[in-house]
């Protein structure tokens, strides 16, 4: 449209109209509204409507430390400790003391002699008496002098007879033979008129304890340090921007404080969490003091933080409760350290499989000692510990586990490799055996107690430990066939009492599969680099979520992030165990295994399970058997072999027909296995080859797996 044709008296009536529209938009519900911005976004009518969820958080009526039996007792511990030291320090001073105070007792006593004097005399009716005087009023000067005279009567007698009191008594210790109640009296006089004596400027006791500069932790202090970390939201507090709430009161929480704070809006906990290192820089305290943690089930946006009173790096080893005495029951919680606030954390085995992870040197190998000796200490566990590093450190499992290696050579790692097969077998056989079982022993289809106790029935526990698992996951020649075993154990024998605990240094998809770290219920990650390695072991989005061992220090030895053992994820301090503990320990677990008869395998002196041979051959034909096949030729079966395992039957992959069938017949018959003619239609005609029969197979694997 031009200017020449634009029509000016439809826009002049236009801009009438709107003049004379009113300058509020009554909105009627009916109205059909073009303009979504211009439609009330809170309606009064729904929030009256809505029927709020009960979102009332209950304080806990006891602080957490008095219910926790550790953390009723470490803070008893703790005030008994300073009481007591507190009592020696001033024990030892008590003969300065003594004498500061004979030293000041002439001044008291010309002190409280002068006051009772002034007492005694009236000394304080004096000024008003001169004004009387001054202003010449006599009579009240005669009524003042009256006073005066009755008080000094009545004082005067009172002072006298006590100071003859006094002088009997003084000469009465002095003179008579001294006697206990004497020296108090004296003492305590002496003591009295030096403190009535002690010059103002002068101490009595030096101080037992100078309080470090520990303040209790505030709101202020938590918005300034948080304004300091970098967090341009936070930042915006000390501007006038919005500030942190804290929906709950800032408590005593064990060894320290714990303020829980919503942080304005948009910024999330994982933000701070990554600013650990600023936070506690900006609070002035250790960095092992500090431990934001977030509470995403509430919010992103909600922070818990626990300021330590000490720095849990420095705080002292935490002993194992079991070390001394005592017995595990696996299908319970064991004890593994405490958290920050000093409060127990228990793991489990039962149903569950471990993935341990850490750079090297953080306490990987001492973390797993718990489980595997917690694991001794149920007489009913089946044992197992491969320790591919060949430090020995697990050295002290060789007492009760039925198989032990230590080493970083093949013949440990296929040892490892070994008892992964044998596991898959074992999983197969039980979940024949629990298949089996009447419903009302087993009603959930997995292990119970009762099952797990019942000799013979072979569904005791079975826990298997590797340390440093990388070894065996990353060999050229062992570690996909270890993988597949271990993700199929992992997923399969949880129900079935078959429990892995693998703990590696070097978890990258290469050493440690991915479907392995993707199934195992309990995760512990003690300082790691990386955001990759922390997603490894403590699974996926880990980090995301603010669950970081990255935030430890190289000083954090024994602390770990455990995740899969209570609802939350956990910072733990492990318990620790040293060499000649676990060997004690070790012995407790193979007494109790002697008296219940479960002492087996490499513990009871018989030839290691790890010289057995490296195969299992009806097991490897079970496992290639064409399905629902009833007779199979050898030679079929015989190239299915080598591609299973090509490092032990590879070698008949090159052979003839003939010689292939030949080579596993021979290899069958020390089984008690013998071969058949398989009539099978080749091209047509009928062709009749040596082959198996599965029902003899199946009779020979029964005939073979026993009981414990
Ligand atoms: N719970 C703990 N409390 C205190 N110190 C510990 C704890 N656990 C381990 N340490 C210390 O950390 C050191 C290293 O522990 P460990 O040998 O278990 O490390 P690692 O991670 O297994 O190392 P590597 O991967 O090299 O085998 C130990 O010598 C021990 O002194």
């Amino acid at each position: 449209m031009t200017i020449e044709n634009f029509d000016w008296q439809a826009r002049e009536a236009e801009l009438n109209a709107a003049k004379a529209a009113p300058e509020i938009e009554t909105i009627e519900p009916a109205d059909d509204y073009t303009d979504a911005a211009t439609v009330p976004v809170d309606s009064a009518e729904a929030i009256r409507a809505w029927n709020a969820p009960e979102a009332d958080r209950r304080a806990p009526i006891l602080p957490g430390w008095v219910l926790s039996r550790s953390g009723l007792a470490a803070e008893l511990t703790r005030f008994g400790k300073l009481m007591a030291y507190r009592c020696s320090y001033h024990a030892v001073r008590l003969p300065v003391y003594g004498l500061r105070l004979a030293a000041w007792s002439p001044v008291g006593t010309a002190r409280v002699v002068g006051a009772v004097w002034r007492w005694a005399s009236d000394a304080e009716g004096r000024p008003i008496r001169s004004d009387a005087v001054t202003a010449h009023d006599y009579a009240a000067y005669q009524g003042l002098v009256r006073l005066r005279d009755r008080h000094v009567r009545f004082r005067g007698a009172l002072t006298a007879t006590a100071a003859l009191g006094l002088t009997g008594a003084g000469l009465y210790v002095g003179l008579g033979t001294p006697d206990p109640v004497a020296w108090t009296a004296l003492g305590s006089t002496v003591a009295a008129l030096g403190l009535a004596g002690k010059p103002a400027d002068k101490p009595l006791v030096t101080r037992a304890v100078v309080k470090a500069k520990l303040r209790p932790l505030t709101a202020p202090m938590v918005e300034k340090a948080l304004s300091r970390i970098g967090i341009a939201a936070l930042s915006a507090m000390s501007k006038g921007g919005e500030g942190v709430h804290f929906p709950d009161p800032i408590t005593r929480d064990g060894a320290g404080w714990r303020a829980v704070i919503d942080l304005p809006a948009g910024t999330t906990a994982v933000e701070v969490i990554d600013k650990r290192d600023k936070l506690a820089a900006a609070l002035a305290r250790p960095l092992g003091c500090v431990w934001p943690e977030g509470q995403s089930e509430v919010h992103p946006g909600r922070l818990a933080l626990w300021v330590g009173d000490t720095d849990l790096a420095e705080a002292k080893a935490v002993t194992w409760p079991l070390a001394r005495s005592g017995t595990v029951d696996l299908f319970a919680p064991f004890p593994l350290g405490v958290d920050p606030r000093g409060q127990a954390v228990t793991g489990e085995l039962m149903f569950t499989n471990w993935l341990v992870g850490s750079i090297p040197g953080m306490g990987k190998t001492f973390l797993v000692k718990l489980p595997v000796l917690a694991a001794g200490l149920d007489a009913r566990a089946e044992v197992q510990v491969f320790e591919l590093k060949g430090t020995g450190d697990l050295a002290f499992a060789e007492q009760y586990a039925t198989r032990y290696a230590s080493g970083a050579d093949d013949d440990e790692i296929e040892a490892a490799l070994i008892a992964l097969r044998d596991l898959r077998n074992e999983c197969k056989k039980r979940a024949r055996i629990i298949k089996d079982l009447p419903k009302d022993l087993c009603p959930e289809n997995k292990v119970t107690p009762e099952l797990a106790s019942r000799k013979g029935l072979g569904l005791h526990p079975l826990v298997v430990a590797i340390d440093e698992c990388q070894e065996l996951f990353s060999h050229p020649e062992f570690g996909k066939e270890a993988a597949v075993l271990a993700e199929k154990i992992v997923k399969l024998g949880r129900a079935l009492g078959v429990i892995l605990i693998l703990a590696t240094q070097r978890p990258d998809k290469d050493s440690l599969p991915t479907g392995v770290s993707a199934n195992v219920g309990t995760r512990a990650c003690l300082r790691v680099m990386g955001q990759v390695e922390n997603d490894m072991i403590l699974g996926t989005s880990a980090y995301k979520n603010g669950i970081r061992a990255t935030m430890f220090t190289k000083r954090d030895r024994g602390v770990f992030y455990l995740v899969g053992a209570a609802d939350e994820p956990l910072i733990v301090k492990g318990a620790f165990v040293d060499g000649p503990k676990g060997e004690a320990i070790a012995a407790r677990a193979r007494a109790l295994r002697i008296e219940r008869g479960t002492l087996t395998g490499h513990a009871a002196g018989e030839v290691a399970a790890t010289a057995a041979p490296a195969f299992n051959l009806l097991d490897d034909l079970n496992a290639v058997w064409p399905a629902g096949e009833a007779n199979v030729w050898n030679l079929v079966l015989a190239d299915r072999l080598a591609e299973l395992r090509p490092g032990v039957y590879g070698q008949w992959a090159d052979l003839a027909d003939a010689a292939k069938t030949e080579a596993l017949t021979a290899a069958v018959k020390p089984y008690g296995l013998s071969t058949k003619g398989v009539s099978r239609r080749l091209d047509g005609e009928l062709t009749n080859r040596r082959g198996l029969a599965k029902a003899d197979l199946d009779t020979s694997r029964e005939g073979r797996s026993g009981g414990r």
